[in-house]
């Protein structure tokens, strides 16, 4: 059975469509780049898949039912900028997530509990290479090693699905592949699915194992609210052709220009 499944999903907020008719299967240990306008629905659609927005019309379906309404387990997400607490040690920031479920009024854990908590925080700070900084605050990492904090965050529960909205976009180059290859490591050694944002068409095609690009197909410039973004490519990875890669860039560039408003 697919992990997750769209059957002619659509998202609107009051007479917006953002997102409409996307169908789609994706199966366990996928890693899905997306790709699209800014404005299309990228965030919107992995809201969704977290549980903090819901489907207006159709399904999306999580081992077969519905996704639940509220974020769990099942799912870490890791945003572009970073979602790490200022006032917590690194540390202190991978072990909350444990320590509230321990004690929802205090936010902290005693003995054995938190002994077990502060290990698998330590594990998944070593895992993403943080090893070396249990104890600085988040303004005293670099920009890379803060989204690395945040991804322990994330997979410090072990979801079977991870999110990331643009982790890498605020970051340098060098810095940018060094945490590429983080991510596709934890997604082999943790065995992932992985749906992530980007907005580097490059980063998408050498990330995934399956690119999907949001555009929008109708278009009307009086009313660019009236329709929403579909799925208009669904490639498996390695599929780099310069014409589809081209194609892409310049449907994306001319939806991008319609929701800025210019004439396409
Ligand atoms: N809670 C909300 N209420 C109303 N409209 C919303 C809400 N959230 C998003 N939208 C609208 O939905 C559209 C899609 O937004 P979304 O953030 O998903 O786009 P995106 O593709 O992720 O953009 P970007 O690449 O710039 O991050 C936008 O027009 C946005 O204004």
């Amino acid at each position: 059975m697919a992990i997750i499944e769209l059957n002619n999903l659509w998202k609107e907020y009051g007479d917006q469509v953002v997102l409409e008719r996307l169908n789609a299967r994706v199966e366990e240990g996928e890693f899905i780049t997306l790709v699209g306008a800014s404005g299309c629905g990228k965030t919107t659609f992995l809201k969704m898949l977290l549980g903090t927005e819901s489907p207006s019309r159709g399904q999306l379906l999580l081992d077969g039912a519905p996704i639940p309404d509220e974020p769990d387990e099942s799912r870490g997400i890791v945003f572009q900028r970073y979602s790490v607490l200022p006032h917590l040690t690194a540390l202190q920031n991978a072990s909350l997530c444990g320590e509230l479920d321990a004690n929802r009024w205090l936010g902290r854990a005693f003995g054995a509990t938190r002994k077990a908590i502060r290990a698998r925080a330590v594990e998944m700070l070593e895992a993403v290479g943080l090893g070396g900084a249990l104890d600085k605050y988040p303004h005293e990492l670099s920009g890379g090693m803060q989204q690395r904090l945040a991804l322990a965050q994330a997979l410090i529960k072990k979801p079977r699905i991870l999110l990331l909205d643009e982790p890498f976009g605020a970051l340098d180059p060098g810095i940018r592949r060094d945490m590429h290859q983080l991510v596709l490591d934890l997604w082999r050694e943790q065995r992932l699915t992985v749906f992530m944002i980007t907005h580097d068409l490059a980063e998408g095609f050498y990330l995934g194992t399956r690119l999907w690009v949001l555009d929008k197909v109708r278009r009307d410039a009086q009313s660019p609210e009236s329709y929403g973004a579909r799925l208009t490519y669904d490639l498996p990875v390695g599929d780099s052709q310069k014409g589809t890669l081209q194609a892409i860039a310049r449907n994306v560039h001319d939806t991008s220009r319609l929701l800025q408003g210019a004439t396409p």
